[in-house]
């Protein structure tokens, strides 16, 4: 972090005589340049303290080789929290330390004068002065600073007249600068002026985002993005929990940091137009929750299953058809009711999860396709928004456009802790989608650029800043899904009874249950049969009686054994060397 003050000004007078004008710009010139002349600098302190100590205190050699060993491990050690160097910089700054102490020990006894030791300075200045000067983030830092020192003209062209740089950050993406606004500015101002703001700091178009520092309403942090770390796609490289109680990651915002959040007990909501990485992002969660031994995972996709099919192996549940997800959502409020009942009779507040007593999340994609055909699924979604939390009975939902009559008129969504936004076609889709009044705060969902583009509103998350979601190939989901298939938990016993007592006479399927057999041996027979076009899942499903979840998880696991194969989506049969037809 480095501290800015007001640049020293050039002040020439019409009157100035030649010797005054002279210095004074070799003054200016020298003053600009101090970066650079860095290590001509400290090579001239180092003969002045080597020479002064050979005169006064030739015996002290012994001691400044001591004290440089000690100032070489501090550095070495502190450098990288007190300093905020890097590995490479705290070895560099070990060296110059090292060096700089031995040569004005051996000066202090031998002379600076005497051979070696002018020549010695002279190899040394150079050698350690090259990486000096080619160092990108010093020049970087050396850039900004000069940019920055302009900022009492910029302030004066963008309407901030008064504001001051307090301090300023270069980082592997660009630079951001803290402002203390005058009395009376406001950062909304300071907003609709990025234009402005990127003229006068002579940044490309796109490259200036201006955020309120939520502590202090008169202060602002300028963000010059130099190189974009969203640039490309940025590939999903695992799931970042094993359970639901830790915070998981995203994606990446645009310094460089991960997105985390927190999804214990909270429902969320991921919006945006179509293309703009919805389905994107509900892969990165489901990467991720398939992931935790304490979460069961209930999927409702009314495309036909298009977006969660890959994942089925891994869900407990999905449901494809609207009366398929109005029995779902009305046997989440049976669970809900359940556990709210045990939790009370236990003088319990929140539902702890564990591998025992998993959360159960119910992930629907594009939730719109509800309202126009599973309505009651709409009023049971309703009261899990409401009631869900304490009970770990949680929504995450995607939709385009979250307006009041595609949301069923419901409470939905304001009940929805966690707002991921992706493009948006206008201002006001903003405010839907994060809340009334976001646009105006500063949340520009309406400027995201490329699919997969988001912001995040969040209680960890509560200022506006670009993120981009990690991106999950086909492949990568086929093989994360295979991974943690085998690992998903089952509902706990409070739950089972729950769904007992809302279907007395289907008893819910039993892992080890008598006719899995039977109906592994008639699947097996039905894809045998199948035409070579392949057998549709409602022909497999009355075929062997399954439940859905069942036969994706079974038709996955006989995809990967090389015994199944789909002909297109939806249609089965068995492979080549299997078929029989
Ligand atoms: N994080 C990402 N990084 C890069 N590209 C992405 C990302 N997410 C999505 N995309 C790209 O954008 C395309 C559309 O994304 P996705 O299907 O997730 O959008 P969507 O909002 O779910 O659309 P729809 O509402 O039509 O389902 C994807 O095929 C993918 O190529």
């Amino acid at each position: 972090m480095r501290r800015y003050g007001v640049e020293p000004m050039l002040m020439i007078d019409a009157n100035m005589q030649f010797g005054p004008l002279a210095v004074t710009l070799i003054v200016s010139w020298l003053w600009r340049r101090r970066s650079e002349l860095g290590p001509l600098l400290i090579s001239g302190l180092t003969v002045l303290t080597g020479a002064t100590v050979h005169v006064t205190r030739p015996e002290w050699a012994q001691p400044i080789i001591v004290t440089t060993g000690v100032a070489v491990a501090l550095v070495a050690m502190l450098g990288g929290t007190a300093l905020r160097l890097r590995v490479s910089e705290r070895v560099y700054a070990a060296l110059v330390v090292a060096c700089t102490g031995s040569w004005i020990a051996f000066a202090s006894a031998h002379g600076p004068f005497n051979s070696p030791m002018p020549a010695l300075l002279a190899a040394g200045t150079l050698v350690l002065a090259l990486p000096w000067w080619v160092h990108r983030r010093r020049r970087t830092r050396v850039r900004v600073e000069r940019t920055l020192a302009a900022w009492p003209e910029i302030s004066h062209a963008i309407g901030l007249t008064g504001s001051r740089v307090q301090s300023a950050f270069v980082d592997l993406w660009g630079y951001r600068a803290r402002i203390g606004l005058a009395r009376g500015q406001t950062v909304e101002h300071a907003m609709g002026r990025i234009p402005e703001i990127e003229s006068a700091l002579g940044t490309r178009r796109g490259a200036v985002r201006v955020q309120p520092i939520p502590e202090r309403a008169n202060r602002m942090e300028i963000r010059v993005i130099e190189t974009d770390p969203h640039a490309d796609a940025i590939g999903w490289t695992g799931p970042s929990v094993t359970s639901i109680t830790d915070p998981i990651e995203l994606g990446v915002f645009e310094d460089g940091t991960p997105v985390r959040v927190s999804f214990l007990r909270r429902h969320g909501l991921f919006g945006g137009v179509s293309g703009s990485g919805k389905s994107g992002g509900q892969n990165v969660l489901l990467g991720n929750l398939t992931a935790c031994a304490d979460t069961i995972v209930w999927g409702v996709d009314l495309k036909r299953g298009m977006e969660l099919l890959p994942w089925a192996s891994c869900l407990d549940r999905i449901a494809t058809t609207p009366r398929e997800a109005e029995a779902l959502f009305r046997d989440a409020v049976a669970i809900l009711d359940a556990r709210a009942e045990t939790l009370a009779m236990q003088g319990l507040r929140v539902w702890e999860p564990t591998p025992d007593a998993p959360a159960l999340v119910i992930i629907t994609d594009e939730y719109a396709e509800l309202s126009d055909e599973a309505p009651v699924a709409l009023a049971h979604a309703d009261s899990i928004a409401r009631r869900g939390r304490a009970p770990a009975v949680q929504l995450v939902i995607a939709t385009q456009r979250p307006s009041q009559k595609t949301m069923g008129n419901s409470a939905v969504r304001s009940q929805m802790d966690i707002r991921v936004s992706y493009r948006v076609r206008e201002r006001r889709d903003v405010d839907l989608i994060l809340g009334q009044g976001m646009h105006k705060a500063g949340w520009h969902a309406d400027k995201l650029d490329a699919p997969g583009k988001f912001l995040i509103s969040s209680p960890e998350h509560d200022i506006p800043r670009r993120a981009r979601g990690y991106l999950l190939e086909d492949d990568t989901v086929q093989r994360a899904a295979q991974r943690h298939a085998d690992r998903r938990p089952t509902l706990d016993e409070v739950s089972r009874q729950a769904l007992n007592n809302v279907h007395p006479d289907e008893p819910r399927e039993q892992p080890n249950r008598k006719n899995a057999h039977d109906a592994d041996a008639a699947l097996l027979a039905a894809l045998d049969d199948a035409p070579d076009e392949g057998i549709g899942l409602a022909d497999l499903l009355r075929a062997t009686g399954m439940s859905r979840a069942t036969l994706y998880r079974r038709l996955a696991q006989l995809e990967d054994e090389g015994r199944a194969q789909q002909t297109r989506r939806g249609r089965w049969r068995a492979t080549d060397s299997n078929h029989n037809p």
